[in-house]
């Protein structure tokens, strides 16, 4: 399709001989918000590794921009494409401007210094996070809420115009959770995610891709995948579906009656 600028065909992906992903067709289009959304387990951040060239053992093919991801150096990729991932935040013992200024590397050489410019661009990443006032605090002394802003400004230096986020919403209030999203969205570039919130991704995505075990369950616009039957084939869990009465976007209400104890499953 015109204006892919990220595409997986038939992507598998497996680990000590177990099938994690199998057969994956993705693509993602220049502009849109995209949630990977599904149980635990399904493979989402699994197929997010593969897309952004972490996991580079998988079969089948991986396009970024039209050129197989393998053919293109790390450094080429961090150009084009960043990445919001909680996962690695912990390995950040550096103050909060040293994080985002980590965004500049796969624009410099090995011995260049910043430039005036680039001082610039990071007061303006961190003004526009509003974390100005804490870019000498240690990272991981931030909040929850202010690590991924400070992840986000890291991107906004690094100014890829494609931007990954491993479940951003994790351990945030309601409050932050939707300060995350709106901020992301602010940034006008295209958007792939993963979210357990149903309605979150609902409220900010141009379409989700339901997956289980492994495979693409439903791709589409959320009206269209946040059905009770294909839920219910997913989560195993019966939900009533109406309308977020501010925003008038798909609203999913579960009932958890048939929930197991863990000890009588
Ligand atoms: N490096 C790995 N080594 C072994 N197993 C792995 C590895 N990475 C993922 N898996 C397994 O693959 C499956 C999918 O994991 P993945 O983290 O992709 O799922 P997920 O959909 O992101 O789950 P969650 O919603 O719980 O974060 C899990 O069973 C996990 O244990």
């Amino acid at each position: 399709m015109a204006n892919t600028v990220l595409q997986a065909k038939q992507l598998s992906w497996q680990v000590d001989g177990k099938s994690i992903i199998n057969q994956i067709d993705f693509n993602l289009v220049k502009g849109e918000t995209v949630a990977i959304v599904g149980p635990n387990g399904a493979g989402k951040t699994s197929l997010l590794k593969c897309l952004y060239g972490e996991y580079q053992d998988f079969t089948g093919n991986i396009f970024l921009k039209g050129k197989s991801l393998k053919s293109i150096s790390t450094k080429d990729i961090a150009k084009q494409l960043s990445v919001v991932s909680q996962h690695s935040n912990s390995v950040f013992n550096l103050t909060v401007v040293d994080v985002v200024r980590m965004g500049l590397i796969p624009h410099k050489g090995l011995f260049e210094t910043d430039t005036n410019s680039d001082l610039e661009h990071i007061n303006q990443a961190l003004d526009k996070v509003d974390l100005l006032d804490k870019k000498q605090q240690s990272f991981n002394t931030l909040s929850g809420g202010e690590q991924q802003r400070a992840l986000i400004a890291r991107a906004i230096v690094q100014a890829a115009d494609i931007l990954i986020m491993d479940e951003p919403t994790n351990h945030l209030d309601i409050y932050y959770q939707h300060q995350i999203l709106k901020l992301a969205k602010t940034l006008n570039i295209t958007l792939l995610l993963t979210i357990h919130d149903l309605n979150l991704a609902a409220e900010y995505c141009d379409r989700l891709v339901l997956m289980n075990n492994g495979a693409v369950v439903s791709n589409a616009k959320p009206i269209d995948v946040l059905t009770p039957s294909t839920l219910k084939q997913v989560f195993d869990l019966d939900c009533f579906v109406d309308q977020n009465p501010f925003t008038s976007k798909p609203r999913i209400t579960f009932a958890a009656h048939n929930i197991q104890q863990v000890s009588d499953s």
